[in-house]
């Protein structure tokens, strides 16, 4: 995968403990690398990935179904600490100890194929919002037309967790 990098993705300011997520941990030298950035408005945050050849599905030239819930996974638990972050005021940094999101629960509806030759943007916004729980809605889209969209609901860890 050749994610695009801009600035500080969010994954950046996960504190040490959280740094080895295959998908998005920076720590982890086999991963993925995955990036999220919030929108300059702060109301969406995105994605950018071109995917390697080895990640292709059952059909030749189409992105594996795996890796798209993959990137749904990491972009919406990162998407959810933006958010939760943003309705309080607070700044993400390393030393954040609250408002880190795990998945509980993702649904993904597999629209279109996922071309392997070109960009895929994953836009994510905020449905619901609570002290743990953020419900968050994210669309894959390669140009320009949506190829699958998810519904993630995010759960705030525990300091014990
Ligand atoms: C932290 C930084 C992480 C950085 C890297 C992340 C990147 C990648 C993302 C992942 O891969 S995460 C790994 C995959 N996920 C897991 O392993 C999670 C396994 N599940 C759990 O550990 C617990 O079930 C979980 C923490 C998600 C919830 O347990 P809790 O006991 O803390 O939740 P609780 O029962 O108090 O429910 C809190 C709220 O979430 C809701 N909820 C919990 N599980 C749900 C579920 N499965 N579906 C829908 N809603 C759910 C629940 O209804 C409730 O809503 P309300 O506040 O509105 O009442």
């Amino acid at each position: 995968m050749k994610p695009k990098k801009r600035n500080i993705a969010i994954q950046d300011t996960y504190g040490e403990r959280f740094q080895n997520c295959w998908g998005c941990g920076p720590k982890n030298e086999q991963g993925l690398h995955l990036k999220t950035y919030p929108s300059e408005d702060g109301e969406t945050c995105i994605t950018q990935f071109e995917p390697d050849n080895q990640y292709t599905g059952g059909v030749p030239n189409n992105l594996f179904g795996g890796m798209i819930a993959l990137v749904f996974d990491c972009h919406g638990t990162a998407s959810a600490a933006w958010f939760a972050h943003k309705n309080k005021g607070l700044a993400l940094t390393e030393e954040t100890v609250i408002g880190r999101f795990i998945t509980a629960r993702l649904e993904t509806d597999y629209k279109k194929p996922v071309p392997m030759d070109e960009t895929i943007t994953i836009r994510s916004s905020i449905e619901e919002l609570s002290e743990r729980k953020a419900i968050v809605r994210m669309k894959m889209e390669a140009s320009g037309v949506v190829r699958a969209e998810a519904r993630m609901v995010a759960v705030a860890v525990k300091d014990d967790m």
